[in-house]
C-alpha cells in the first residue's frame, strides 16, 4: 500500500484541512498520515478560531512518522506561521521525501486569513522550492508574481512570472475565474491546460486542499504528473457534481462517490 502525509491544519467541520485531506487519500486506497500545523474552530460558514502548534511538535510529529512509516508523497496545506514553515522545512531537508505537493493555502473559501502576512516570503523562500508540485488558486498566484489575474492569458504570464524564481511544476488553479474551471500547468517553459466545465454548484469548500492530496496520492501511485493532475481533477469534478448539500455556507465535497 502507498504512503501519503498530509501536513496541514484541521478542519473540524470535516471539509477542508486534513479531514479533506485523509478523505482523499483513503478514495485513492493509500494509507494516510497527518502531521497537524494547526486547530481551526471553522464550519461551512467560516472561520472562528485558530490555535497554532507549536513548532517543536510540530517537528515531533513529523519525526514519529518518517522515522517509522516513510511517506512516498506529502502534501503540504495550511502552514499558518514563519516558526512553523521553518521547522516543516528542515525536518524535509532532513528526510528528502519525494512528491512533496505543497497547496499553499493563505485565505479560506470564507475569506478568512489562514496565512500570517509575514509569513508569505519565508513560505516563498524556504517551502516552496523544496515542492515537486504548487498549487496556487488565482489569488495566492497574484500574490506569488505580484500582478491581477483575469484571464487565462494573464494565467499563462502569472506562471512565466512566478517560474523565474520556482523551477518546479507550477498548477494555477482557475476554479475562481468567471468561465469554465481550466486549470494551467506551467513546467520547463511548456504550459498544458486542464480544462472542465464550470460545475453550478456553491459546495465547493476544501476543493483546493481535495486536488492537492490528490495529486500527491496519485503521484504516489506512480502516475506522471501531468497524469495525476487529470486523475485528480477528474475525482473533484465528481465530487463536486454529486452535489451533496450540508450546512449553512459553502459546503464540503461528497468524497464517497466512488466507493
Ligand atoms: N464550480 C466548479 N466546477 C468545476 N471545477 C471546479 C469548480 N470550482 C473549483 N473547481 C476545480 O477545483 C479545483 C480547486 O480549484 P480552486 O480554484 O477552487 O482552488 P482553491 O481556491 O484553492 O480551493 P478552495 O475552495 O479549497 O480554497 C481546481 O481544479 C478547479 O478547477
Ligand atoms: C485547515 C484549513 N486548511 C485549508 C483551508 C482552505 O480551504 P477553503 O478555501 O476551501 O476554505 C481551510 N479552510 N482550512
Amino acid at each position: 500500500m502507498k504512503k501519503v502525509l498530509t501536513i496541514a491544519g484541521s478542519d473540524c467541520s470535516g471539509g477542508a484541512g486534513i479531514q479533506a485531506d485523509l478523505k482523499t487519500i483513503m478514495a485513492h486506497k493509500c494509507y494516510g498520515m497527518s502531521v497537524i500545523t494547526a486547530l481551526t474552530a471553522q464550519n461551512t460558514t467560516g472561520v472562528y478560531g485558530i490555535e497554532n502548534c507549536s513548532a517543536d511538535f510540530v517537528k515531533n510529529q513529523m519525526d514519529c512518522v518518517f522515522t517509522d512509516i516513510f511517506p512516498d508523497a506529502v502534501k503540504i496545506g495550511m502552514v499558518s506561521s514563519i516558526e512553523i514553515i521553518k521547522a516543516i522545512a528542515e525536518k524535509l531537508r532532513e528526510y528528502n521525501p519525494k512528491n512533496i505537493v505543497i497547496d499553499p493555502v493563505m485565505v479560506s473559501t470564507s475569506g478568512n486569513k489562514l496565512l500570517k502576512d509575514d509569513a508569505i516570503n519565508t513560505l516563498l523562500n524556504k517551502l516552496i522550492p523544496l515542492a515537486a508540485v504548487i498549487t496556487p488558486n488565482l489569488s495566492e498566484a497574484e500574490i506569488l508574481c505580484g500582478f491581477e489575474i483575469n484571464s487565462k492569458e494573464d494565467m499563462h504570464r502569472a506562471a512565466r512570472k512566478i517560474s523565474k524564481n520556482y523551477h518546479g511544476h507550477i498548477l494555477i488553479k482557475g476554479g475562481h475565474l468567471e468561465e469554465d474551471a481550466n486549470d494551467l500547468l506551467f513546467f520547463d517553459g511548456k504550459i498544458h491546460w486542464f480544462e472542465e466545465k464550470k460545475i453550478n454548484n456553491s459546495n465547493t469548500h476544501g476543493t483546493g486542499c481535495t486536488l492537492s492530496s490528490a495529486i500527491a496520492s496519485n503521484l504516489a501511485l506512480g502516475y506522471s504528473v501531468r497524469e495525476s493532475i487529470q486523475n485528480s481533477k477528474d475525482y473533484i469534478t465528481g465530487a463536486l457534481k454529486e452535489n451533496l448539500n450540508l450546512g449553512r455556507g459553502n459546503g464540503p465535497l461528497d468524497h464517497c462517490y466512488r466507493m
